[in-house]
């Protein structure tokens, strides 16, 4: 469970607060420069804020900064990659000490679903934009993997879906279905109003670095798009999924 308490980072978000249960994928949305990305690196202690972060009770402030590390993990927006490293390479940062067998039977997983293999021996700065997003998804997720870190509480990601193709944005989704489904809290933001409809337990929306709505999918109306986007959408209700499309 992470802990919001008045969170504020000065004329960027805030004050917001709530609560961010475990087992839950939590999908932030907003428009640009609403303050997803701050508040992401406020909880994960990554920029300095006013108010108080809580993982499980304990102040974010009093860990040290390895617990931390064990802790949680974040793929931040724009990551620059270590220059001359080959995708395995950057997956192994991923791995707290020893690459052992279950790192590389969960390395296995991750390349199933994210389709890695065949970017293991490449340089990274070989690759293309998605490519190297897909490694740094599979890394990042590596760091709180349920089964090779027990500590692991908390998974924080920037945009995954950035620089991703259809396929790979559902992939993506779906691991991060299947890590919170293992115990972590798993906060991601995305622009893809309707995916964050089919695949967030919860949503939370910013306007202006204040929470405007927070609950089930149901809380994305087309009142709501249409205040915060300024966007006009209808709703499309069939089979029990909800899809609002652009008038
Ligand atoms: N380093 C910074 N210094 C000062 N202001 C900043 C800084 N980074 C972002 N901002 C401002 O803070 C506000 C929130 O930005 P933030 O990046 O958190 O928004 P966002 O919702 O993630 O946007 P986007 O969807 O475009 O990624 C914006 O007004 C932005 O211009």
């Amino acid at each position: 469970m992470l802990t919001l308490d008045e969170l504020t980072v000065e004329h960027r978000v805030g004050p917001v607060s709530g609560r961010l249960a475990a087992g839950r994928l939590t999908l932030l949305v907003g428009p640009n420069g609403s303050g997803k990305s701050s508040l992401l690196l406020a909880a994960a202690g990554l920029l300095a804020a006013e108010g108080h972060v809580r993982l499980n009770g304990d102040l974010l402030d009093s860990l040290a900064l390895s617990e931390l590390a064990h802790l949680r993990a974040m793929l931040v927006q724009h990551s620059v990659l270590p220059a001359g490293l080959k995708g395995y390479e950057l997956l192994a940062l991923g791995v707290h000490g020893e690459v052992s067998e279950a790192a590389c039977e969960e390395m296995a997983r991750l390349s199933d679903y994210l389709k890695l293999d065949t970017l293991y021996a490449r340089p990274l700065s070989s690759l293309s934009g998605g490519e190297q997003q897909r490694l740094l998804i599979a890394k990042t997720l590596l760091q709180v993997a349920p089964r090779l870190n027990p500590k692991a509480r908390l998974l924080l990601l920037d945009e995954p879906l950035a620089g991703l193709d259809w396929q790979h944005q559902l992939a993506t989704l779906r691991l991060l279905r299947h890590y919170a489904e293992q115990g972590l809290t798993v906060v991601a933001s995305i622009h893809d109003i309707n995916l964050a409809a089919q695949f967030g337990d919860d949503i939370w929306c910013l306007h202006r670095g204040r929470l405007v709505a927070s609950g089930g999918p149901e809380v994305l109306t087309p009142e709501l798009v249409a205040e915060v986007f300024e966007v006009k959408v209808k709703l499309l209700e069939q089979d029990g999924q909800r899809l609002l499309l652009p008038e």
